[in-house]
């Protein structure tokens, strides 16, 4: 490991805010055996997605084994595209309403069990949350017999980042599963598959569609994949974002009030456009994904200071990007208005990745996050007992509020 590979390993953080404003926006990791480059630089970005289609997805070496060499996260050309189709139109547009019921639902019965008086964990809790309504997309049901089996591996493998380097480095991979819980959630899926053909596993498994014989194997890849992909991100946005409006409370008051001019649920972002700003602004300056996917380029990639070479691997750094100054100006501060007045350029701030690869739960991962705080924020008065616990956890590629981040529960206002 060379001194950067180090430094970006056990000093991440301080060491991306410490390039953040390099003019070139673009930081060799390494040369050999390939060489490899972190890029955020709006120019090299804006290149790198629009033609992403050419360019190679391989993943990483650590996340490919956990998701699975066939998940669609790295899967290529037309059976990749045929995924996107199958799961990603029932995800977004208008097909949304459909989940808003049952969301709504999850959200409330979380919050039922937040007593005055009660201190939690913050990112404990949005997580539990978020997996169960991810699991209910995905199989029509949240069965706590299989979420909390997957959850305890999910925090073996990446509930502590020593642990997490340790596996990596000194036992050769992270832990996977184990064929039980593989074989439960392949069951799980083809029994929503038969029972409940509007659940993701029964729209992937469609007679009349393109994977109607999916083997055992590629279907447990694709749904561990929907499952860390679709709750991991949206809970940390949702954890970060109670941690920002406590920090915030002028802001925390103009949503109040917005919250209260109408009766919104969150789902509609033309009723709750502060709230929906609140969330842009948690995306960009603690986006629960830092880097987008490595793609392997297929041809030169042109940026400020030169071009990158065909065979190279680049990591869209969506962490640098969003705290560069020049983009974003003072870009520690937590600032909603920045979303209030026109839209960010695409080559600068995002928290979804980009070109071919563009998050399929974008649209849904947002609405959650709103939903989840206007329930929260209407029916709850909370404070974070231990603020200075907000920092950063990075949970493999994903980063959240430390665990040790405390909430208490002032007050239920309903
Ligand atoms: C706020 C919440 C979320 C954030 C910040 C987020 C972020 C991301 C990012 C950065 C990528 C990689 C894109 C790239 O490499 O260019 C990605 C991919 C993906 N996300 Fe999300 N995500 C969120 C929520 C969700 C949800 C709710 C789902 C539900 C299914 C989801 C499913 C996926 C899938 C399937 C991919 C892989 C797409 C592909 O490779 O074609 N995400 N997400």
């Amino acid at each position: 490991m060379n001194p950067i590979e180090f430094r970006l390993v056990f000093r991440t953080l301080p060491f991306l805010d410490a390039h953040a404003d390099e003019p070139d926006g673009v930081l060799c990791r390494r040369t050999a055996p390939e060489p490899q480059y972190l890029v955020w630089e709006p120019g090299a970005i804006g290149e790198l997605f629009r033609a992403d289609g050419e360019h190679g997805h391989p993943g990483s070496r650590s996340f490919r084994p956990l998701l699975g060499p066939r998940s669609l996260l790295w899967q290529e050309g037309e059976r990749h595209a045929a995924y996107r189709r199958v799961l990603g139109t029932p995800l977004r547009g208008r097909r949304l309403q459909d989940y808003r019921a049952m969301i709504g639902a999850t959200v409330h019965a979380a919050i039922d069990d937040l007593p005055a008086g009660r201190v939690f964990g913050l990112a404990d809790w949005t997580r539990g949350l978020a997996l169960r309504v991810m699991a209910t997309i995905v199989f029509g049901r949240a069965d706590d017999e299989l979420l909390d089996p997957f959850a305890r591996w999910m925090d073996r493998a990446l509930g502590s980042r020593y642990r997490t380097l340790a596996y990596r480095y000194l036992r050769g991979g992270l832990p996977l599963p184990g064929r039980e819980l593989d074989e439960r959630l392949v069951r799980a899926a083809r029994e929503a598959a038969a029972a409940r053909p509007s659940t993701l596993a029964g729209r992937l498994l469609a007679a009349d569609g393109p994977f109607a014989d999916l083997d055992d194997g590629e279907l447990r890849d694709q749904i561990v994949s929907l499952l860390f992909a679709g709750h991991e991100t949206t809970a940390s946005t949702a954890a970060w974002a109670v941690y920002w409006l406590d920090r915030h409370e002028a802001i925390r008051s103009r949503v109040l009030a917005e919250l209260a001019a109408t009766t919104d649920d969150g789902f509609s972002t033309e009723q709750v456009p502060l709230l929906q700003a609140v969330v842009q602004e948690t995306l960009r300056i603690t986006p629960p994904v830092p880097a987008a996917g490595n793609r392997v380029l297929s041809r030169e990639c042109p940026h400020s200071g030169g071009k990158l070479q065909p065979g190279t691997t680049v990591t869209p750094s969506i962490y640098l990007a969003h705290h560069r100054a020049e983009s974003h100006p003072d870009p520690h501060r937590f600032d909603p208005d920045r979303f209030l007045h026109g839209r960010v350029p695409a080559d600068r701030y995002f928290p979804f990745g980009g070109g071919t690869r563009h998050c399929l739960g974008s649209q849904l991962g947002q609405l959650e996050v709103r939903m989840i705080l206007a329930g929260l924020l209407r029916r709850r008065e909370l404070r974070c007992v231990n603020p200075k616990a907000g920092v950063p956890q990075l949970r493999g590629h994903a980063m959240a509020p430390s665990p040790r981040l405390r909430v208490e529960v002032l007050s239920c206002l309903d």
